[in-house]
């Protein structure tokens, strides 16, 4: 059994103006990094294996919250919003023409228009996990995060998600012999001391 800990990466300009990243490459904003340099990973997070995602924002929060440069895991990129990157995710509830729809409608294989189904995400993520040979601490994004807990507690994108995925807090799943099992009590991160 292993244990990997997910933790979503700090704000960015376009996660405060409601718009779509994917996989554009969105820094932290100042404040986010100020506030993730006041805090750390606790025991025993602190030392164990670290991954991120290849984006900017996920490898930086990895970084200042650590104090270690993570391992960049192509299998902990965001989902692949396709055209709807960029967007402001406001505009595209209200366009008739989108084809836009609640997550909680998705199931698992509806796809953004050019984009990834988390089905598909889910496919490239379970290899990588699945093969963690330690406990590993991986930074990634809502949409990753999603996928992963949606194994580790059996929801299918239909209907209310029993999780709900803040920042700033651990999320542990045990997985075992392709069994995913999600931690019922989160995770904090702590006050650095200085
Ligand atoms: O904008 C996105 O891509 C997602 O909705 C949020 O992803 P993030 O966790 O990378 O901000």
């Amino acid at each position: 059994m292993i244990r990997l800990a997910l933790l979503r990466h700090g704000h960015t300009s376009w996660n405060r103006a409601g718009r779509i990243q994917g996989r554009t490459d969105i820094p932290l904003d100042p404040e986010a990094a100020d506030v993730l340099r006041s805090l750390a990973l606790p025991r025993p997070w602190d030392t164990c294996a670290l991954a991120s995602s290849p984006l900017a924002r996920a490898a930086e929060t990895a970084r200042l919250v650590s104090g270690r440069e993570p391992e960049k895991v192509p299998a902990l990129m965001e989902m692949d919003w396709g055209d709807w990157e960029g967007l402001h995710a406001a505009d595209l509830h209200a366009a008739e023409d989108a084809d836009h729809r609640p997550i909680e409608t998705w199931g698992w294989n509806y796809t953004p228009p050019n984009g990834e189904a988390p089905a598909a995400l889910r496919e490239r993520l379970k290899p990588w996990a699945e093969n963690l040979s330690e406990d590993t601490l991986a930074v990634c994004h809502i949409g990753v995060m999603r996928a992963a807990l949606a194994l580790a507690t059996g929801w299918q994108f239909e209907g209310p998600a029993p999780f709900r995925i803040k920042r700033n807090r651990l999320y542990v799943i045990r997985i075992a012999d392709g069994e995913w099992y999600l931690e019922p009590d989160t995770i904090p991160l702590v006050e650095r001391s200085m």
